[in-house]
């Protein structure tokens, strides 16, 4: 029991969904997952532990915005033993060939937050990422139900209500598909706790075009982003994740040797 979740050890499965909307995990739990029971419901941001194809999923409510989902991504990795973890979030488009109820999923993540800013003493622009190997199964799992997932950055902001929108126009102009509140702080987190992560968002709003869905579809309508995510964990589980490093990451992270030898003879790259 942590101080925001009350689950247990060992309620909580290796890989959660986290919805930013504690009601949608519900409707993720009851629409999606089997035998599905409640571990947590402190502040009312519930969650849930049920099988999907016969693996166990647990969906946990974030709230919004950084601080909020930090707390809950915190506690999941470092106290329950999380390893994998997709934000199935809700989103603003901010370019013109996505359309309301596509699906993003989030490469990387740019953010206008000082939490890591606090983090690294002020001195680094951390550069959140998905983990590859988690993202590569969301493009499959997509593909494979026939959905066209838009791969890009997205803009995890600390403002829902902008009084900047120049700067918004300007992140469309280099290349930010979306905006949202939580992916930069999740990624982070994830790398900290060598997890993996993604943010999958279906776009609610379209910031350029000035359109928009009710609040009952963010709740209970985003159907394929939640099959794209329970696909893409399961498929990890089976392929002998989840794990700490994803294929594709660095020589100095998976292999201690390569590290070691950058750091004696050769320095890294600036
Ligand atoms: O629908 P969720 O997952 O909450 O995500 C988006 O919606 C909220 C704002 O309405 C923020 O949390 C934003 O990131
Ligand atoms: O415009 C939007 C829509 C959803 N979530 C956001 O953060 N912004």
């Amino acid at each position: 029991m942590t101080a925001h979740i009350s689950a247990e050890p060992g309620d909580i499965a290796e890989s959660v969904l986290l919805p930013g909307d504690p009601l949608r995990a519900k409707w993720i739990a009851e629409t999606f997952l089997t035998d599905a029971e409640c571990y947590s419901q402190v502040r009312n941001m519930f969650g849930f532990t049920g099988t999907y194809k016969g693996k166990r999923v647990s969906v946990q409510g974030t709230g919004m915005g950084q601080p909020s989902a930090s707390i809950y991504t915190h506690e999941l990795l470092d106290v329950y033993g999380v390893k994998t973890v997709v934000r199935v979030g809700s989103a603003g488009a901010i370019h013109d060939d996505i359309e309301l109820r596509d699906v993003v999923a989030g490469i990387g993540a740019s953010t206008n937050s000082s939490m890591n800013r606090i983090r690294f003493n002020g001195v680094v622009d951390y550069a959140p990422v998905a983990d590859f190997g988690l993202l590569r199964q969301a493009v499959d799992a997509a593909a494979a139900r026939g959905i066209d997932l838009h791969v890009g950055q997205l803009y995890s902001s600390d403002t829902f209500y902008t009084d900047a929108p120049e700067v918004e126009a300007k992140l469309a102009d280099y290349g930010i598909l979306a905006i949202e509140m939580e992916a930069a702080a999740i990624y982070t987190l994830a790398a900290k706790f060598k997890a993996r992560a993604l943010a999958l968002c279906t776009i609610s709003d379209h910031i350029l075009k000035g359109t928009e869905l009710p609040a009952a579809d963010r709740q209970e309508s985003f159907s394929e982003m939640v099959e794209i995510a329970l696909d893409a964990v399961t498929a990890l589980a089976a392929s002998g994740g989840p794990g700490p490093v994803g294929p594709g990451l660095s020589a100095a992270r998976g292999h201690p040797a390569g590290a070691a030898a950058r750091t004696a003879s050769s320095p890294a790259p600036r």
